[in-house]
């Protein structure tokens, strides 16, 4: 496939004009109003004035989070952090709600006035979002932050929205937490595992073809979790995957749903699993077993395909390997299809999270009937675990991963969350043991 030149500056979907009257800034509004189906909560101030600046590398930007509400996307230390609110975006649900979060952002991001001196992916305003996996889910929230670190690329800059920018200062380690216990969530194993075998019954039955179950842990410290410690084990021990935190959902996910960089897309479908063998000759036996395995590929090919079919009608060129290829993390291999496409007209990064999500990564084929199963045999509201998490700037660039290997914090407590794609094939024992080890990204998040 033909790649055009990167394109730093995208369409300039949400224009940011610079406007004279002078901001009224932290004035707290409460805007509620309803769009489409979605009633949906901004808490904003009337404008945003937002500046962006140059600034020397600062170095690991975890370590720069100055306070436990922690906003994060960060791979192989390059990224954005932020911190503080200077706007928020709540949305109740709604299958219109990638939409909705859109035009709200419009709103605000086009209202803008904005100095920025960058002018790269990420400088500028900036939401981090994360967005219920179910449309019935209440959980979908975007959160501008008052100040963004971001690096890349040999590039480091400062972004504030308002008053001016706290000195970056480097923050003395929080404290890790201490006295876990730990309890099941909705379904213990045994009852995991007959949910499993329920789901292979109905596959085999031939009311759907692939249905991916997850189960959730409960956790609880002693003391308040602080997203910062989790934040900073995950991105030392998984450099390789991206390592989030929005509004307290954090984790440390290996699949890319979607990025758009001016009109260039990158996409990285994950779905087939194996745990790591023991040493080189271990790992080449499993990552042989994995490419070998039916079962496996053809777990793959659900969510390589739906990808495919939902990124054809919104590009001009679009590449997906005709084979997966291994994908080999810390703790799992997993099949991965890395998809390269070039976006046919004006479309921001939101627009396409909206086309792809649910795939069957994270849902099943067919996509209503393997949601409702879920629905059923599930027992729980999975919040935003296995729905889209990243950030979206006011060109409509952004990066959306799918948010796997993460806990939910709230306060003393955690919810753990981790899943398995159940096709005809699949062995309800084994599929627990996956489950297992996908946990243990979070486990070692928690405990070191
Ligand atoms: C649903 C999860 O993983 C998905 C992503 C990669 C591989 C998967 C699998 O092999 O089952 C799952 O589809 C999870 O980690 O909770």
């Amino acid at each position: 496939m033909r790649r055009a030149a990167r394109g730093i500056h995208g369409a300039g979907l949400w224009r940011t004009p610079h406007r004279t009257r002078p901001p009224r800034l932290f004035e707290r509004v409460q805007i509620c109003r309803t769009v489409a189906c979605v009633n949906l909560a901004v808490t904003a101030p009337d404008r945003l004035s937002v500046r962006s600046v140059p600034i020397p590398d600062p170095g690991d930007l975890i370590s720069r989070l100055p306070d436990p509400a922690a906003l994060a996307w960060v791979r192989h230390g390059e990224g954005i952090v932020g911190w503080g609110e200077a706007a928020r975006v709540t949305l109740p649900g709604g299958a219109d709600r990638f939409a909705a979060a859109g035009r709200a952002l419009g709103e605000l991001f086009g209202a803008a006035g904005v100095d920025d001196r960058v002018g790269v992916p990420g400088s500028g305003p900036v939401a981090f979002g994360g967005f219920g996996f179910d449309p019935a889910s209440p959980d979908s929230v975007l959160i501008v932050p008052r100040q963004v670190l971001g690096r890349r690329g040999g590039r480091a800059w400062l972004t504030t929205i308002g008053e001016a920018p706290d000195p970056l200062a480097l923050v003395r380690p929080p404290a890790e937490p201490s006295s876990l216990t730990w309890n099941d969530g909705a379904l213990p194993a045994p009852a995991w595992q007959a949910a499993v075998a329920a789901a292979v019954r109905r596959i085999r039955g031939g009311a759907l073809g692939k249905v991916v179950l997850a189960r959730d842990l409960a956790v609880r410290a002693a003391e308040p979790i602080d997203a910062r410690v989790l934040l900073r084990r995950l991105a030392a021990r998984f450099p390789g995957c991206y390592t989030f935190a929005c509004a307290g959902l954090v984790g440390a996910t290996p699949e890319l749903l979607i990025r758009r960089t001016g009109g260039d897309v990158e996409s990285l479908v994950l779905a087939g699993t194996t745990a790591r063998g023991a040493g080189p000759a271990g790992d080449a036996e499993r990552t042989a077993r994995l490419l070998a395995s039916a079962k496996d590929r053809e777990e793959h090919a659900y969510a390589a395909e739906m990808v495919r079919d939902a990124l054809a009608p919104l590009c001009a060129e679009l590449h997906v390997p005709d084979e997966p290829e291994p994908l080999t993390l810390p703790n799992l291999i997993h099949l991965a299809s890395p998809v390269r496409g070039r976006l046919a007209g004006d479309r921001s990064v939101l627009d396409v999270v909206a086309a792809l999500h649910p795939t069957p990564a994270v849902c099943g084929t067919p996509t209503p009937v393997a949601a409702e199963l879920i629905r059923e045999l599930e027992g729980m509201d999975r919040g935003r675990y296995a729905g889209p998490v990243g950030w979206v700037d006011a060109r409509g660039d952004g990066e959306w991963g799918i948010a796997l290997r993460c806990a939910q914090l709230d306060g003393t407590r955690a919810r753990l969350f981790a899943g398995c794609g159940i096709v005809a094939d699949s062995d309800p024992a084994a599929e627990l043991a996956e489950a297992q080890t996908k946990f243990g990204v979070m486990r070692y998040a928690l405990q070191g």
